[in-house]
């Protein structure tokens, strides 16, 4: 297959920051995604609806002027002080569409997210009473935990019992690494979905450590061992509506990245759709990508699936070594300076 049309893809897990940098994480979210679902991990972290309102406003400031402009869908930051009434104004306001959890510490602007998991369950309550998704950032932060398996750990530990507490609530665990997850998920009821990466299904730890240090492959979840890509893969490509997209792309300067002690995150945005399309393509599944892409994360939401399309076509492009991020910094994005095999060739509205 060299062509193939799509229902127009939605991100369901992206960090656009804010200020200057909304300038060009926008313009290369718009390129082709209809929606996205905008992490709150700002600093500080966007905590209420009246918050994520004006975020939401900055980000559609931001998109003046472009051919295409996307819907942001908005998440609000959870922490200890979370109450229920605020996640009753979320479930009753338009642009909230979910609560996002940080465990306090386990990854790039999460040090306001929660310590004790116990302490949420009345919140949680009210998320469940509500039908408000709760998206989780699994990882146990615990230092006796190695890092390879504080996914599975956050699972056993955290996840297991809120899911069998909570058996109404909307889960989705954000950007899983890991068989284990895969194995979770696909075995938990179906009101418990996943969201995968580009970068987990085309990486694996190898890529990040073998021959040299890769920083730019470093994200967290870290990648894992080839076995967990190859179930992610297993898991993209099966049709099974729990598993969709999410690209998780997270910019970071390319100084802070390239540094003693860089920082997590991958940017993937800039060919967000044609990473997926080599990564099915390489699994013989291009037939399957349009439901993971555009179809089951609007089902999970309970939103319309898009109505226009966009095709892809196989052909090589090469990605600049840098990207602007905002006026006045720059990245690296991900396959930079290196070639894409897919690229997308008409979108139509
Ligand atoms: N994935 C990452 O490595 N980084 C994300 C945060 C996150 O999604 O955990 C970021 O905001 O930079
Ligand atoms: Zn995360
Ligand atoms: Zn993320």
């Amino acid at each position: 297959m060299n062509e193939l049309t799509l229902t127009r893809p939605d991100d369901w897990h992206v960090h656009l920051r804010d200020g200057d940098a909304l300038s060009t994480t926008c313009a290369d979210m718009a390129r082709y995604f209809q929606r996205a679902i905008v992490m709150p991990n700002l600093t500080p972290p966007v905590t209420t609806v009246a918050l994520a309102a004006q975020y939401r406003d900055r980000i559609n400031a931001a998109m003046a002027g472009l051919p295409h402009t996307f819907e942001p869908l908005m998440t609000l930051y959870l922490t200890d002080q979370t109450s229920a009434e605020e996640v009753e104004l979320a479930a009753n306001s338009s642009h909230v569409k979910g609560v996002k959890l940080y465990p306090a510490g386990a990854t790039t602007n999460s040090d306001a997210g929660v310590a004790e998991l116990d302490g949420l369950y009345p919140t949680l309550e009210a998320m469940e009473k509500h039908d408000l998704p709760l998206l989780i950032h699994g990882e146990v932060t615990d230092h006796d935990i190695d890092i390879f398996d504080r996914e599975k750990v956050f699972i056993d530990r955290h996840l297991a019992p809120i899911a069998q507490r909570f058996p109404c609530l909307r889960i989705v665990l954000e950007h899983i690494t890991t068989k284990d997850a895969v194995d979770f998920v696909r075995e938990s009821p179906a009101n418990v979905g996943a969201t995968i990466t580009v970068h987990h299904l085309l990486l694996n730890r190898n890529d990040m450590l073998v021959g040299g240090i890769r920083p730019h492959y470093y994200c967290l979840p870290i990648l894992k061992r080839q076995l967990h890509q190859a179930a992610l893969l297993g898991a993209a490509t099966s049709g099974n509506p729990k598993f969709f997209l999410g690209t998780d792309s997270a910019p970071h300067t390319t100084h802070s990245k390239e540094s003693s002690c860089g920082c997590a995150g991958a940017y993937t945005a800039h060919a967000a759709i044609e990473l997926y399309a080599e990564a099915f393509d390489g699994e013989n599944a291009l037939d399957k990508l349009e439901g993971f892409a555009s179809h089951f994360g609007p089902d999970f939401y309970r939103l319309p699936r898009n109505t226009d399309t966009i095709t892809l076509r196989r052909e090589t492009w090469e990605v600049p070594g840098s990207l602007p991020l905002g006026t006045e910094s720059s990245l690296t994005p991900l396959r930079a300076n290196e070639s894409v095999a897919w690229r997308v060739v008409s979108a139509a509205s």
